[in-house]
């Protein structure tokens, strides 16, 4: 059995350059169980490139990423995902065209898996049927399983996207700018629904909104020309005069 304090995802002295431009610096961080924890930092830090060395699209120069202590930082994206690395994209990744519940039953085909060709058969397939209605009851759109993805509010596909990514029984979320295009209303009631995810599994998040990552984070990392600055509580963030320097703007 994994050992308790075995952080569920771990990064341990990443890095990665483009030519000269080093994007991530010997970046070591971690996400414990029942936790958020949010990676902020002013634009061109370097948050996508790390966040894309966790889920597998690009491999670090040196370092290594985890999962429950495993070294997976030689799998691929898909791998990844199947054991237990739950994705949500800042640019959505659903099928506007196609119903709320044919975007969850195609995450856990995805999830299983299986070739796409057989997304019909997919369609009548109950155990994956099942387990779309049960992520889909999970994020409270039960009643929008029929629903033109199109025709689902920003927030609604937030939620819609998490539901896909809960279709694989996620063990860590990692999700790029959850807020992102949602009103103040929509990212209040995002924040809520985040809130009681975090017991489920735990996540990692890239987010700009200041408001949302002070309401939610058990922990925040700042990360700064590639560098990991602070990693710490709301409290000690708020108060690090080195980040309030670099990216709150305000004097120290
Ligand atoms: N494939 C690439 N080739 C060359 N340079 C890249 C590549 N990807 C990112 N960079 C550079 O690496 C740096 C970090 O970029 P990255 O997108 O990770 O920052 P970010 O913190 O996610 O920014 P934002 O908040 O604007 O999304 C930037 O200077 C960027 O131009």
């Amino acid at each position: 059995m994994t050992d308790p304090n075995t952080p569920v995802l771990e990064t341990r002295n990443i890095c990665k350059s483009f030519n000269a431009l080093k994007a991530s610096q010997d970046i070591t961080l971690n996400l414990r169980a029942g936790e958020i924890h949010a990676l902020i930092g002013p634009n061109g830090a370097g948050k996508s490139t790390l966040i894309a060395q966790i889920a597998g699209g690009l491999k670090p120069d040196s370092g290594s990423v985890h999962m429950d202590g495993r070294d997976v930082t030689a799998l691929p994206t898909a791998k990844r995902a199947r054991l237990g690395l739950g994705r949500t994209f800042q640019v959505s990744a659903l099928a506007m065209e196609d119903t709320v519940l044919q975007n969850a039953v195609l995450g856990a085909l995805g999830a299983q898996g299986r070739p796409f060709r057989l997304f019909q058969s997919a369609l009548n397939n109950a155990s994956l049927r099942d387990s779309a209605e049960q992520a889909l009851e999970r994020v409270g759109l039960q009643d929008h399983a029929r629903t033109r993805t199109a025709e689902l509010s920003h927030g609604q596909r937030r939620q819609l996207e998490v539901a896909v990514a809960l279709t694989l029984n996620p063990k860590a979320f990692v999700m790029d700018e959850p807020m992102a295009g949602l009103g103040a209303s929509g990212s209040k009631s995002l924040t809520g629904f985040l809130d009681s995810l975090r017991e489920q599994a735990p996540i990692l998040m890239v987010e700009h909104d200041m408001d949302a990552v002070f309401a939610l984070a058990d922990r925040i990392s700042v990360l700064v020309y590639g560098q990991i600055i602070a990693t710490g509580t709301v409290a000690e963030i708020r108060a690090h005069p080195e980040v309030r320097r670099a990216y709150l703007g305000e004097d120290a």
